[in-house]
């Protein structure tokens, strides 16, 4: 991983909740110097928490609209406009605006500030905390080459990072930007089924991780696509295929389509910092 990102400049994240603090995490253990980097939060546990934890300054978001290069937006959607009313009137043409809210398009913020200030938008998600992260970045109208390549240095330090078109956002939010969670539930509903066969919680949970840690590492470094892997694992007459058709006769399949069909819609719903 980088050991520069945006060495020099200085970083605000503007809510620093579960995906603010990942990503502030992985840009201190990536080297970025806590002198550079600034937060704010709303109460002011939270910012003593984040002091005592990272070293970094706390400001108001007028401030860091003043001090900080880079301004990483991660509040929900839903608190998005009030953050704007705040942050808009202090925020220089000079500023690179990133936003890692759902939904919310780059227009949605250049209507909000002056006329000419550069928004990216970027989808994280939360395995930024073990540099594993998945960024998909899109620059708004103002974004030059300079500033998607600032985003993606600040991204690629904590994980992998893609340019897509804008228009591809919001199915990127339901794939990589979900996604993670998707596994965390397979993984808990299989630990569940350990149970149900009769093994302890533990020894179920650490078969089913280490099973996940071994397909995740083969499906990315083994070249094959996921059908020759899983028919590699499926033997005549098996276990395997036994399960498979479970799989199928409950439609896990359509219910994956769905699922993920389900959480684009939400994210487009999210696009005017909706409820
Ligand atoms: N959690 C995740 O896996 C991912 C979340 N996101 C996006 O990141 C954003 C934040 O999500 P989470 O971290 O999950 O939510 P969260 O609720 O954990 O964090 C949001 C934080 O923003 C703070 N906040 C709200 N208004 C503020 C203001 N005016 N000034 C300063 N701080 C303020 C809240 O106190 C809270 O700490 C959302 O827009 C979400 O769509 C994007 C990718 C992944
Ligand atoms: O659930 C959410 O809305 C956020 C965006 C992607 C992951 N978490």
């Amino acid at each position: 991983m980088s050991s520069s990102a945006s060495h020099g400049q200085k970083i605000a994240f503007l809510g620093t909740g579960k995906i603010g603090e990942a990503l502030l995490s992985g840009l201190l253990r990536a080297g970025k110097d806590p002198a550079d980097v600034m937060v704010t939060a709303r109460r002011p546990e939270r910012a003593a928490e984040l002091v005592a934890a990272y070293g970094v300054g706390v400001v108001t978001n007028a401030e860091a609209a003043k001090l900080a290069d880079t301004l990483i937006l991660a509040v929900k959607p839903q608190d998005m406009g009030t953050l704007l009313e705040e942050l808009a009137p202090h925020v220089g043409t000079d500023r690179l605006v990133i936003s890692a809210a759902a939904g919310i398009p780059t227009r949605w913020f250049e209507a909000r500030l002056a006329v000419g200030t550069p928004v990216v938008r970027v989808m994280p998600n939360t395995p930024v905390l073990v540099d594993e992260g998945m960024s998909v970045i899109s620059g708004g109208s103002h974004a030059t080459e300079a500033h998607l390549e600032r985003a993606e240095e600040i991204f690629r330090s904590v994980g992998k990072a893609l340019r897509l078109p804008e228009s591809q956002q919001d199915a990127a939010t339901a794939l990589s930007g979900s996604g993670p969670a998707y596994f965390y539930f397979l993984v808990e509903a299989m630990t569940d089924a350990g149970i149900l066969l009769g093994l302890p919680r533990h020894v179920a949970h650490d078969l089913i991780v280490q099973s996940a840690i071994g397909a995740s590492v083969m499906l990315r470094d083994s070249g094959e696509h996921p059908v020759k892997l899983r028919e590699a694992v499926t033997s005549p007459a098996g276990t395997t295929i036994a399960a498979i058709r479970e799989l199928e006769n409950h439609g896990v399949r359509a219910a994956l389509l769905g699922a993920l069909e389900a959480a684009r819609d939400r994210s487009r719903e999210l696009a005017s910092g909706g409820k």
